[in-house]
């Protein structure tokens, strides 16, 4: 790629100002702004094109969809999809930001390819200039409730900056709306999604797909409702929970309910009823640090919401050497789907599983949604039992062979030993003209509780300890999926404590790499983070009873969030202040130390807005 920024630098453009928009925020009562996170995967997106005969190409591309490579690399080319074979070893991460915007870069490549080989790879800068990420969300919410705390009446707007082009916004915004009441059971409901088109560059797809920035809301409502009636945020929450046989907003019947379970479970990991009074004891002693607690629970519906999306293909050969080549629609992107699918299939056989490839499986869905284990599992599942039945016959004749003999036997009675696996969700039948029928596949849930330190004079914090309950039905690999909840939890960690993408008032992004842009490191690690997965929770509804482990674990690091906000509440007690107050994401820490208003914070009250230009501006 040094000739392109070679040729890139040569360019002369003259530019004509126009008046652009940036921002979606308009100042208001009961809102909360969510500011959006760069993917920041170890592989910035790379592609590399190899021009064949017969007007063929072969592309090599860090994409979570290679089929949209495909489909976008032939139109370019103005050729069919079946001259474009493009293939995917391993992605460095993808994290959604390679599901739809891998092709901005795939497809100049392949065209540069036209007579030889090209390789691109961008670098880190100009990954964080061009690829967007996860939407910013501005969201306005109104909430009734009755002197117990028990919520009645709902209603909120979300307002996404989606960028320049709709990419998957709309689908993001849609996946929002339906996650707004998080776990709760919210009997009157009104929510609103806007994917607002502006001119930064295009925010795609990111780990959660809306829901994270939907349920902060969910939850800083919650806690508004705690501080206004002086309870603590987990009895608001604990009083509203789903329970077993509630219906969503949307009219799915919650069925396999295992909330109450993981919430218990963590209340009694986390020892809560000694930490409170610990941290009471501690805020009693201490006037400028201060302790908090938050134990807030998540519900992930689990299924794309575009119907068609929910199918999967997969190849399997056997060859008469009786090696096994598995080769299924999905891509490795450091999730382990590639290991799960290898569990899969020796559980009915050996095998080896090659990388994806548009060839091997045609019109696979991204990569993503985290339902890949349970669509490309099905998919294996059923390849292996068509081929198993197969090779029945050879089985029974000969009951003291083995695979390779079974395998010869059946191959020269010209058994065809190669088959191709398929699956489609079931039952997804949600109308939405009658606001009935199933949304989602099954649900996802977990409860996390977090204790924090802050200092209230530098707005400094520390995580003291995160205790987290998923429930990742039977798991199919538990190593890999308490490596996605620790991994999930972290990434949330980063989206609202301390990643935060400053654009200058004209849209320009000024933090372009690690420098200046904060993802977590070791110390924003718990001191004490313990994960368990929920036991005996199996979930009927997917591969071998296992759940989606992907995206669900990421909101549970609004724990930590929320229980800043508990110790910014009790520092804002000591110079008199209570009840609700706005604390936008990420937490850091100009936020914190300007929300524990004191005598020092009265000295430099903010600037009227409009008698001055800001350096940065909330987009
Ligand atoms: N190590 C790693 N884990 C990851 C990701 C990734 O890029 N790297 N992507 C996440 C996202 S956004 C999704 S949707 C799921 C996708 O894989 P699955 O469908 O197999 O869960 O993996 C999640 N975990
Ligand atoms: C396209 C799409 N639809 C969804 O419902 N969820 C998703 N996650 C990532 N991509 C998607
Ligand atoms: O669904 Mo993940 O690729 S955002």
């Amino acid at each position: 790629q040094a000739d392109a920024q070679k040729a890139a630098k040569s360019i002369k453009i003259q530019y004509q100002d126009l008046p652009a928009i940036i921002t979606i925020q308009v100042p208001g009562l009961d809102q909360l702004h969510i500011g959006g996170q760069e993917h920041f995967y170890l592989e910035t997106n790379v592609t590399v094109a190899v021009p064949r005969d017969q007007d063929e190409i072969e592309i090599f591309s860090s994409t979570q969809s290679p089929s949209q490579t495909q489909s976008c690399v032939a139109r370019v080319l103005g050729v069919p999809s079946n001259r474009v074979h493009v293939r995917v070893k391993r992605i460095g991460g993808g994290f959604g930001g390679k599901e739809f915007r891998a092709n901005i870069l795939s497809n100049v490549v392949a065209l540069a390819a036209h007579r030889r080989p090209v390789r691109c790879m961008l670098d880190r800068d100009e990954d964080m200039l061009m690829t967007g990420g996860r939407h910013p969300f501005y969201a306005k919410y109104k909430v009734g409730f009755s002197e117990s705390g028990r919520v009645l009446a709902l209603d909120v707007t979300y307002y996404s900056n989606a960028g320049n082009s709709t990419d998957l916004s709309t689908s993001v915004v849609s996946k929002a709306v339906v996650h707004m009441e998080n776990s709760y059971l919210v009997p009157n409901i009104r929510g609103c999604g806007v994917a607002c088109r502006t001119h930064l560059p295009s925010n795609t797809a990111f780990r959660g797909f809306g829901m994270p920035q939907a349920m902060l809301v969910c939850e800083d409502w919650i806690s508004a409702i705690a501080l206004k009636l002086g309870r603590t945020s987990e009895q608001i929450r604990e009083l509203n929970l789903y329970t077993e046989g509630d219906l969503t907003p949307y009219n799915q019947v919650l069925e396999g309910v295992t909330l109450r379970r993981c919430w218990d479970e963590c209340l009694d990991r986390a020892k809560i009823h000694e930490r409170r009074a610990q941290i009471q004891d501690f805020n009693r002693q201490n006037r400028w640090t201060k302790k908090g607690l938050a134990v807030v629970p998540t519900k992930c519906g689990i299924a794309f919401k575009e119907v068609f999306l929910n199918q999967a293909g997969a190849l399997v050969h056997i060859y008469t050497d009786g090696s096994v080549l598995l080769a299924h629609g999905g891509t490795e992107m450091g999730q382990g789907l590639h290991t799960k699918m290898i569990q899969v299939q020796t559980r009915c056989g050996r095998s080896a599983t090659r990388h994806t490839s548009c060839h091997s499986v045609a019109n696979s869905s991204a990569t993503a949604a985290s339902v890949s284990s349970d669509l490309y599992g099905a998919a294996v599942l059923n390849a292996c039992n068509i081929l198993n039945q197969r090779l029945q016959p050879y089985k029974d004749q000969d009951p003291q062979g083995n695979w390779k003999s079974w395998v010869k036997a059946a191959y020269f009675e010209r058994v065809n030993l190669s088959t191709n696996g398929f699956y489609r969700t079931p039952g997804l039948d949600y109308d939405s003209k009658t606001n009935s029928g199933r949304m989602f596949h099954y649900f996802a849930y977990g409860v996390c509780c977090s204790v924090v330190e802050i200092d209230c004079l530098t707005g400094a914090h520390k995580t003291l300890s995160s205790t987290i309950v998923m429930d990742v039905g039977n798991s199919l690999n538990p190593a890999i999926d308490i490596g996605q909840v620790e991994g999930a939890f972290m990434q949330g960690i980063g989206l609202f404590t301390n990643e935060q993408l400053l654009y200058s008032p004209d849209g320009v992004l000024m933090t372009r790499g690690p420098g200046t842009y904060k993802i977590p490191g070791f110390g924003d690690i718990p001191t004490l983070l313990q994960v368990s997965l929920l036991r005996d929770a199996p979930n009927d509804n997917a591969l071998y009873s296992s759940k989606a482990v992907g995206e669900p674990p990421l909101f549970l690091a609004a724990s930590v969030f929320f229980a800043l906000k508990d110790a910014i509440a009790t520092a804002r007690l000591e110079a008199g202040l209570s009840g609700p107050f706005q604390l936008d994401s990420p937490a850091t820490a100009e936020r914190i130390r300007m929300a524990c208003a004191d005598c020092f914070t009265k000295m430099c009250p903010p600037a009227e807005p409009g008698t001055y230009k800001p350096w940065a501006i909330l987009v």
